[in-house]
């Protein structure tokens, strides 16, 4: 049995195996540009975060229809649940689709037709997270959040994603104060490619109460401290910085010291079908290759619950906090 664990950084978009994609696209009649799923596996060699972004947003022309949005996720939950992942906190780009004349409703319907039933189906406790991408205009971001009014019951919370570095996250105080009027939660990627200014700027101009891969934190001991005094959780995502190339290989992941430091870690898989792994994969892979004691194994999956949003469900927190406690390696 895997170690319980909460998955607290993951694009649903980024959970598309290229098998899916391509019987999405039959299903759709969507044109490829790969021969098969080899060729596109192939293509799975990025230099940075925006060469990834560009096959990311291009494989998303598969996804046209409610079915395919519930197939994706369904997919996901399944592979997450194997894995021991109890509760996920997904993220979706509705910008993306949008763009593509698929509806905020399409999107958000289709996708809870899979969480909607995923703890009685694969006992995973599940949130959805409305991420505005942070290389698009200000207005978009306010135009996208205006066009999720009609489902704010099915959304817990928002982020920002997308190309990081000249894009900080104050462009987008005025939709992160909307968002908090709403009772939106409020998270952010920064100090993934991006300066560690970006991390000070999303928790005092974004109020973020969580900080989505937070890894360059560790350029300034002042913002270290900071982030462990006040408890901020970050959301890291190993595999993925390897595959981005913010880390030269996994055993010089700055993870270890990050927890030595007393951070609130997290280990999460981010695009697990893009990075080589899904949750539990990251755990093994950190585990393997920067020698983590079981009691920092267990720490990072009480730091899952501990940092998740499930303040409207405390009892499910405490029994999965409880699972970790027992859980035997
Ligand atoms: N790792 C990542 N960083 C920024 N935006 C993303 N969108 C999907 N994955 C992302
Ligand atoms: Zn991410």
């Amino acid at each position: 049995m895997p170690l319980p664990k909460a998955e607290l950084h993951l694009h649903i978009e980024g959970t598309l195996e290229p098998e899916l994609a391509f019987e999405l696209a039959a299903r759709n009649g969507v044109e490829l540009p790969y021969t098969d799923t080899e060729a596109l596996r192939e293509a799975y060699r990025f230099e940075d975060l925006q060469s990834f972004l560009n096959l990311y947003y291009e494989l998303m022309a598969v996804l046209r229809t409610e079915r395919d949005f519930a197939d994706l996720a369904d997919a996901y939950l399944a592979r997450a649940a194997a894995q021991g992942v109890r509760h996920a906190e997904i993220f979706f780009d509705p910008q993306a689709h949008l763009a593509r004349g698929v509806g905020m409703g399409t999107v958000v319907d289709g996708l809870w037709r899979a969480l909607g039933r995923s703890e009685e189906v694969h006992g995973v406790s599940t949130r959805l997270i409305l991420c505005f991408l942070r290389d698009e205009s200000a207005e978009s971001a306010l135009e996208t959040l205006d066009a999720a009014k009609p489902y704010l019951d099915r959304i817990t919370g928002v982020g920002l994603d997308s190309a990081e570095v000249g894009h900080p996250p104050a462009k987008f105080r005025e939709v992160y104060e909307a968002a908090a009027a709403l009772g939106l939660r409020r998270v952010a990627h920064a100090g993934e490619e991006g300066p560690p200014e970006y991390i000070t700027e999303a928790l005092d101009v974004l109020g973020v109460e969580r900080v989505d891969h937070g890894l360059r934190c560790m350029e300034d001991p002042a913002l270290v401290e900071r982030l462990a005094r006040e408890r901020i959780p970050l959301t890291l995502c190993p595999l993925s910085n390897v595959r981005l190339r913010t880390v030269d290989v996994l055993a010089e992941h700055p993870l270890p010291a990050m927890l030595d430091a007393g951070l609130l870690c997290t280990v999460n898989s981010d695009d697990p079908a893009y990075f080589g792994g899904y949750a539990g994969d990251n755990f093994d892979a950190v585990r393997t290759s920067l020698g983590l004691s079981e009691e920092r194994l267990r720490e990072l999956a009480r730091n899952s619950f501990v940092a998740s949003f499930l303040e409207d469900d405390e009892e499910r927190r405490a029994r999965c906090l409880a699972e970790v406690d027992a859980y035997t390696f």
